[in-house]
């Protein structure tokens, strides 16, 4: 709402609405650029764990290591809590499973 000594008139009001909804919109393309990020990164996420392991079966070695994981799922709660390992975890999965493709 704008600062003015006056009461609030309806014209404020619908011009405080006005803004408020601008913002909101401008907030939710942020968010929606964010996720095409977020997403973006996931995707690479994936395809780099695949490689990894691929490069890990070549050598003889097993494609998962725990050892790694914990240390990803670590990360993830000391940076976001509880929340933040099942975030890990299921990072964790896409990259053993693979993202399904980009349609
Ligand atoms: C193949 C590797 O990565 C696998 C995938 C990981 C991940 O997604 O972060 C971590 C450990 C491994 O199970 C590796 O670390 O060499």
């Amino acid at each position: 709402m704008p600062i003015t000594a006056e009461a609030p008139t309806a014209a404020t009001h619908a011009a405080g609405a006005d803004l408020s909804q601008r913002e909101i919109e401008m907030l939710r393309e942020e968010l929606d650029e964010l996720d095409a990020e977020i997403l973006a990164a996931v995707r690479r996420r994936v395809e780099i764990t695949r490689r990894a392991g691929l490069a890990r079966i070549g050598a003889g070695l097993p494609q998962v290591t725990q050892h790694s994981e914990m240390q990803v799922l670590r990360r993830f709660e000391k940076e976001l809590g509880r929340d933040g390992v099942s975030l890990g975890m299921l990072l964790l999965r896409l990259g053993r499973t693979g993202a399904p493709r980009q349609h």
